[in-house]
C-alpha cells in the first residue's frame, strides 16, 4: 500500500514522525472510466489518452462491448461506425468525443450533443500537455477554482481580441499577474465567405477558438457570452442560444462559465446541474447608471447569483466617489453574511477604478497590448499594484533569495517580475556559507519573505523559524520563509515549493491518478538530496518507491524500499517514474536504467501493447556534463524533464507565495533563459 501524504500545514508539535498521512490533494487512487469516440484514421488519439491516464485501452466496433468490457480499460470507437448504437447507451462510462480540428474531418454537432465532452485538437502542432490539462479538468483531478479560493487576491485578464491567433505571440506577457483568462467569446469575429463577419460565431468557429487558447496557456478560462445590454454583443432575444453555447464550453472542459443573471431562471438551473467540474460565476452588470448598492434589492440581486454561482460578480457603472463608498459597504456586509460564494464587486467607469483596487475575487484586468479595454475605466496589473502601493493597501518589503553563490537568473528574474508588475519590493540577495545560519536575515527590519537556494535543513532552523508547513516538516528542509501578518504583529513561517515544482512537473503530460499505485525509482546520494521527489511522488499516490544510492529512513520511509544489487533491478517492476537526484558529475548512473525498462515505441506514444507504458524520467541534476540523460531518455521512449522544467514550476510557486502574483510557466521560462538552472 502507498502512503498518501497531504500539503497542508500544522504546527511543528503536532507533527510526529511517520504520521501526516491524509489525503487532500490527491484523486482517489480509481481509475476513470471512459468510452472515446475519434475521426477515421485518428485511432492513436485513444492510445494518447489512455497514456496520459495510465490505463490500458482497446479498440471496438460495438457500444455494447465498450459497455460489458472492464471499467478502467479506455474503449475507443470511430465515430464513423456508431450509428444508431448510441441509442441504446446506459451512460457506464465517460463519452468523450474527439474531433481533430486540422484533419479534414467533418464536425458532428449531432454527436457532440450526445456526449459528456468533446475534446479539440490539432495534429500540427499537437500538445499532449493539453490532453493531460483536459482530462484533469473533467475528471475533477485539478480544480483550479479551489487553488484560487485560498489566494487572498485573484485577478482575469478579459481579451478582447476577434480572432484569439492575434493574442498568441504576447500572450505570455499579457497573463503576468493574472489568475485566469477570460476569452469574450460576444466579441469573437469569423469571417464570412462574403468578407463580413457573422453577428454571432459559430460554436465551431468558438470550439477552435477556445482549443487555440488553451493549447498556449495554461490558465484557467473563462468563457463569457456578453449580451448586448452588458457591453457584449451576443443577442438577447433567444436566451436559448446563451444555453447553447454555454452548455458547449462545460463540454469543452471550461474552467469558468460566465452566466449573466437576466437569463430564464430554468436555463440557469440547467447549467448548474451539468456543470460537471467546471465553476460558475453568475455575472449582473448595470449600465444604466441609477444602480443603488443601498438599495434592498440589491441584495437580493446577490442571493440569485449564489443559488447558481459559484462567485457571484456585480458590477455597475458610476459616476461619483461616494458610490464606491457605498460598494465597500455593501462587500462588507455581504462577505459577512455570506461567506460563500465569494463576492466580486466593482464600479465600472473612471469613478469606479478604486473599487478596482478594493475587489480581491476575479478583479478584471486588461493589458496595453489588448486592442480594447473591455469595460470603461479597467485598469492593468501594474497599475492596481502602483495604487493599492500609494494607499498603504501593499507596503514596500525586501524579498531575499538566499544562497551560496547569486543565483543571477533566478535573482535577476524576480526584478524582472517586480518590475512588469509595479510592484513597490525589493529584491535582495543573501550570501549564506553552507550551514550557516539565516536567522540574522530573517530579523531584519523590513524582511518581507525569501527563497533559500540551496535550502535550510529544518533540523538546523527549528529555533529560530518553529512553524512550518506539513511538506517543509516531512521533507526536512525549508526553501521558502513567508511573513505571515495577523493584526499588528507577524510570524515567520517555513514552506517548502520544490515538491510542488516537482509533482506540476509530473503532472504536466500525465494525470494525477496515472501515478496512483504504480513504481517508481529513485536515485540520489543522501535522503536529504531526494526527499522533495519523495514527497511529491507519494502526494501523487505512487508506490512503492524503490531507491538506490541511499536508504530512507524519515518519516516518508514507508514503502520506500532500496534496491540492493542488479538483480534486484531486474527483479523489479516496471517503474512507471524514474528521477534522478544525483549531481551532473553522477547523472549518467542513470542511463542503463532507461535502457534496462526502455519502452517499446514500436506502437507509438509508449504503449506496449494494450498495455500504458507511462514512463516518466526527472533528472534534478543541474550544472554542465559531457552527456546529457535527458536526450538518452528520450531515445530509450521516456517522456523527459529536467532541472529547467522543476525549477520554472517551483519558481511559478514561490513567486505565488512570496508576492501573491501568478506568474506562468512559459513565462518563466520565456524571461530566465536557458540553462542557467
Ligand atoms: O464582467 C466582466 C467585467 C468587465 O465588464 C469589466 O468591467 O472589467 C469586463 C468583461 O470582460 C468581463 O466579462
Amino acid at each position: 500500500m502507498s502512503t498518501l501524504v497531504q500539503a497542508g500545514s500544522v504546527p511543528v508539535t503536532h507533527f510526529k514522525e511517520g504520521a501526516v498521512l491524509d489525503v487532500r490533494e490527491i484523486p482517489s487512487g480509481e481509475r476513470p472510466s471512459l468510452f472515446i469516440l475519434h475521426d477515421g484514421g485518428e485511432e492513436d488519439m485513444v492510445s494518447i489518452f489512455a497514456d496520459v491516464l495510465g490505463q490500458e485501452w482497446a479498440s471496438t466496433a460495438s457500444v455494447q462491448e465498450a459497455q460489458a468490457g472492464p471499467s478502467s480499460t479506455i474503449y475507443g470507437m470511430s465515430s464513423a461506425a456508431v450509428g444508431s448504437q448510441l441509442d441504446g447507451w446506459d451512460r457506464s462510462r465517460l463519452l468523450i468525443n474527439t474531433h481533430r480540428v486540422d484533419g479534414g474531418h467533418e464536425w458532428n454537432e449531432a454527436l457532440t450533443d450526445r456526449c459528456d465532452y468533446e475534446y479539440l485538437y490539432t495534429r500540427a502542432p499537437f500538445y499532449r500537455r493539453d490532453v493531460a490539462r483536459f482530462l484533469s479538468i473533467v475528471l475533477g483531478q485539478i480544480s483550479p477554482h479551489r487553488d484560487l479560493t485560498k489566494k487572498a487576491r485573484t485577478t482575469l485578464i478579459s481579451t478582447t481580441f476577434p480572432d484569439v491567433h492575434a493574442a498568441l505571440p504576447n500572450l505570455d506577457i499579457l497573463s503576468v499577474g493574472a489568475d485566469a483568462i477570460e476569452i469574450r467569446v460576444d466579441l469573437l469575429e469569423e469571417p464570412m465567405p462574403n468578407g463580413s463577419v457573422s453577428q454571432v460565431p459559430s460554436l465551431k468557429y468558438v470550439g477552435e477558438q477556445v482549443m487555440t487558447l488553451r493549447q498556449r496557456t495554461e490558465l484557467p478560462i473563462i468563457y463569457t457570452t456578453r449580451c448586448t445590454r452588458e457591453n457584449g454583443r451576443f443577442p438577447m432575444d433567444d436566451p436559448g442560444l446563451f444555453y447553447k453555447y454555454l452548455a458547449r464550453a462545460i463540454q469543452w472542459g471550461c474552467e469558468y462559465i460566465d452566466v449573466e443573471l437576466w437569463l430564464p431562471e430554468e436555463i440557469r438551473r440547467k447549467l448548474a446541474e451539468n456543470k460537471g467540474c467546471s465553476k460558475i460565476i453568475s455575472a449582473f452588470h448595470d449600465f444604466s447608471g441609477s444602480f443603488k448598492w443601498t438599495a434592498p434589492e440589491t441584495q437580493t440581486l446577490f442571493q440569485r447569483g449564489a443559488a447558481y454561482g459559484d462567485i457571484v460578480k456585480m458590477y455597475a457603472l458610476v459616476t461619483s466617489m461616494q458610490e464606491n463608498y457605498e460598494l465597500e459597504y455593501f462587500r462588507s456586509t455581504i462577505q459577512t453574511k455570506y461567506p460563500h460564494p465569494p463576492f466580486s464587486g466593482l464600479n465600472m467607469g473612471p469613478m469606479g477604478q478604486l473599487s478596482r483596487t478594493m475587489n480581491k475575487i476575479f478583479t478584471p484586468i486588461t493589458h496595453p497590448l489588448l486592442p480594447l479595454i473591455a469595460a470603461p475605466g479597467q485598469l492593468s496589473a501594474a497599475e492596481i499594484n502602483a495604487a493599492l502601493h500609494s494607499m498603504g493597501q501593499m507596503a514596500r518589503q525586501d524579498i531575499y533569495g538566499i544562497g551560496s553563490f547569486r543565483s543571477t537568473s533566478q535573482a535577476m528574474f524576480f526584478e524582472k517580475c517586480f518590475n512588469e508588475l509595479s510592484l513597490p519590493h525589493s529584491f535582495m540577495f543573501a550570501v549564506r556559507a553552507p550551514k550557516a545560519s539565516i536567522e540574522h536575515i530573517l530579523r531584519r527590519p523590513n524582511f518581507g519573505g525569501a527563497y533559500i537556494n540551496p535550502p535550510l535543513a529544518v533540523s538546523a532552523s527549528a529555533a529560530y523559524l518553529p512553524s512550518l508547513s506539513n511538506a517543509a516538516q516531512a521533507i526536512g528542509q525549508i526553501d521558502t520563509v513567508l511573513v505571515r501578518s495577523g493584526g499588528s504583529s507577524s510570524s515567520l513561517f517555513g514552506d517548502n515549493t520544490r515538491w510542488k515544482g516537482i509533482r506540476a512537473t509530473l503532472t504536466r503530460d500525465f494525470v494525477p491518478s496515472a501515478y496512483s499505485g504504480r513504481a517508481a525509482l529513485l536515485l540520489a546520494n543522501s535522503e536529504a538530496d531526494a526527499s522533495a521527489s519523495i514527497f511529491a511522488l507519494k502526494n501523487l499516490g505512487i508506490g512503492p518507491i524503490y531507491t538506490i544510492g541511499f536508504k530512507s529512513h524519515g518519516p516518508l520511509s514507508t514503502d520506500v524500499e532500496p534496491v540492493r544489487s542488479v538483480e534486484d533491478v531486474k527483479r523489479l517492476e516496471q517503474p512507471f517514474v524514474i528521477i534522478s537526484a544525483l549531481p551532473a558529475e553522477k547523472s549518467l548512473l542513470v542511463v542503463p536504467l532507461l535502457k534496462h525498462y526502455r519502452v517499446d515505441k514500436a506502437s507509438g506514444h509508449g504503449i506496449v501493447g494494450k498495455r500504458s507504458a507511462g514512463k516518466v524520467f526527472v533528472d534534478l541534476a543541474s550544472g554542465t556534463r559531457k552527456v546529457d540523460p535527458l536526450a538518452m531518455a528520450t531515445a530509450a521512449g521516456w517522456t523527459a524533464y529536467g532541472i529547467a522544467d522543476v525549477s520554472a514550476w517551483t519558481t511559478v510557486e514561490t513567486i505565488r507565495l512570496l508576492v501573491g502574483q501568478n506568474v506562468c510557466y512559459d513565462f518563466v521560462r520565456l524571461a530566465s533563459g536557458r540553462g542557467l538552472f
